[in-house]
């Protein structure tokens, strides 16, 4: 699991930390982690030519400590101070002793330009000088030290000028900008120095592979499909045929036992629909009957409300995607039963009346917001989705290519979430295992180029398996 902790969580393990340590070995363990990170960037330390850019606090102090150790193995460092008065004094005294150079202005070119000028102790975006300087740079390769500077840290907010790094390498653990949007997109890469600090539980995770492993649900030796669970689609309408197809392949992903299928109107009205689904999943079962899980909403249509209003008299979990989001309250809602909204952020914005720029802005808080509001787990899909649970615990998925904002890959998504529902997942783990499965399979399935929807799909066994073979 990677966890990101809060900077009053860091603070307060950084104070333990601190009163067992001694003075200054936090700081040259962080240094030297740093240090190590722009050697390997560099390639070579001798003679490459470095820029620090240092601002008041203990963050300009890691960047000056790690700037001494590469003067010390030759590296050409060059420093421009942004609060001279105010520098951190032991870290300029070994730069300098090192043989790196306070400049006043930067020189003609840099193989790489470190941002020191503020950690977790900054606020809102950068001021006006560290905004000019750090924009008539921005064609240098930034490496950003602990945050991006001008970030929001906690949530991963962009307001104004800031810093966008190629590479951020942090100290202790990671903070929620380094797995939220839109401030992830400022850290590129993000390497993490261990500093040894004793960390609370975290409010907000991304899962790794091997935790994926451990949720994934297993058949029993001597199960049959319906111990396994069936998952009810329904999806698709006569106006949005194909969402039903895609919603089903999702569901028919072979983690839950069987899946039931059940079109909007009279089965004389949904032949078409049933026809293409047939074709295409003809394990799956059409018409009503128990499931453990429903799937609602996708390419519904004006037959969502009454699609939703069936799930829900069943007292079963229930996934409410796309078209059925927007029928969600008229419908009674899902307060108090396991439930995963999957909004993107246009369906959010228009669920709770908040223009969608500030939803794609504060995509932490939004999703927070909407799990609390909603009384569910609320999924946030986009580059990075935002699993919420209402409890305020946030799962981010960080693995899937952008080929994977393509058509339909979101009913492929709403199917597989109902099939680890109905195995028996728990609406936390179903949403944020599903998210990750989904990114991973994209992956899988195309590594580099363009990806369909039905190719996610298809390759969602094939990285399930290869997960269990892994294990945990
Ligand atoms: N101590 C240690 O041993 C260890 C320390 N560590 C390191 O310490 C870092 C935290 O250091 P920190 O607490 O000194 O705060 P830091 O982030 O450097 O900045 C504070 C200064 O920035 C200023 N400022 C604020 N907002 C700003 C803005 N938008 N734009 C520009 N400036 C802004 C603000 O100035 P003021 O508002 O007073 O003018 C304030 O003085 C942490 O991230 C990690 O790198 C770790 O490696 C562990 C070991
Ligand atoms: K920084």
């Amino acid at each position: 699991m990677r966890r990101a902790h809060t900077v009053e969580q860091v603070r307060t393990a950084e104070e333990a930390a601190f009163a067992v340590t001694p003075d200054g070995a936090l700081m040259q363990r962080a240094a030297a982690g740093l240090a190590t990170a722009l050697a390997d960037l560099l390639g070579h330390v001798y003679g490459a030519r470095v820029l620090l850019v240092v601002g008041a606090g203990n963050n300009g102090g890691d960047t000056l400590h790690a700037g001494a150790r590469l003067a010390r193995r030759g590296a050409a460092v060059d420093c421009v101070l942004l609060s001279p008065d105010r520098t951190h004094h032991g870290g300029l005294a070994a730069l300098r002793a090192a043989g790196g150079r306070v400049v006043q202005t930067p020189g003609p070119s840099y193989d790489v330009a470190v941002d020191g000028i503020v950690g977790i102790g900054g606020s809102g975006p950068l001021r006006p000088e560290a905004a000019a300087l750090v924009g008539s740079l921005s064609h240098l390769t930034w490496v950003a030290v602990d945050t991006p500077s001008g970030v929001g840290v906690d949530g991963g907010l962009v307001d104004g000028p800031h810093v966008a790094a190629d590479l951020t390498v942090t100290f202790g653990t990671h903070k929620p900008v380094h797995l939220v949007d839109p401030g992830a997109r400022a850290c590129g890469v993000v390497h993490l120095v261990d500093l040894g600090l004793d960390l609370p539980p975290a409010p907000v995770e991304a899962l790794q592979e091997h935790d994926v492993a451990a949720l994934l649900p297993q058949p029993a030796p001597a199960a049959h499909k319906y111990t396994r669970g069936v998952v009810g689609v329904r999806a698709g309408s006569a106006d949005y045929r194909g969402a039903g197809v895609l919603s089903v392949s999702g569901a028919a992903c072979g983690l839950a036992g069987m899946v039931r299928f059940v079109p909007a109107g009279s089965l004389e009205e949904a032949a078409p629909v049933i026809a293409l689904v047939q074709a295409a999943h003809p394990e799956a079962v059409v018409g009503t009957g128990r499931v453990q899980a429903w799937v609602v909403g996708s390419g519904g249509g004006d037959s969502s409300a009454e699609q939703l209003r069936a799930a829900l008299a069943d007292d079963v979990p229930v996934v409410v995607d796309a078209d059925a989001l927007s029928v969600l309250e008229e419908c009674g809602g899902v307060a108090g039963r396991p439930a995963v909204l999957t909004p993107h952020a246009g369906e959010l914005a228009r669920m709770t009346g908040v223009p969608r720029e500030e939803v794609e802005a504060d995509q932490l808080g939004s999703a927070r917001r909407a799990a609390a509001r909603f009384g569910c787990v609320v999924m946030l899909k986009s580059r990075h989705t935002v699993v919420a649970h209402p409890d305020g615990r946030v799962r981010v998925t960080t693995v899937g290519p952008p080929w994977l904002a393509t058509a339909g890959a979101g009913d492929v998504l709403g199917g597989l979430v109902g099939a680890l529902l109905a195995a028996g997942l728990s609406a936390y783990d179903a949403a944020s295992v599903g998210s990750w499965v989904h990114g991973a399979a994209a992956a899988l399935a195309r590594p580099e180029g363009p990806v369909s929807a039905a190719e996610v799909a298809r390759a969602i066994p094939e990285l399930c398996a290869r997960l269990l073979r892994e294990g945990p």
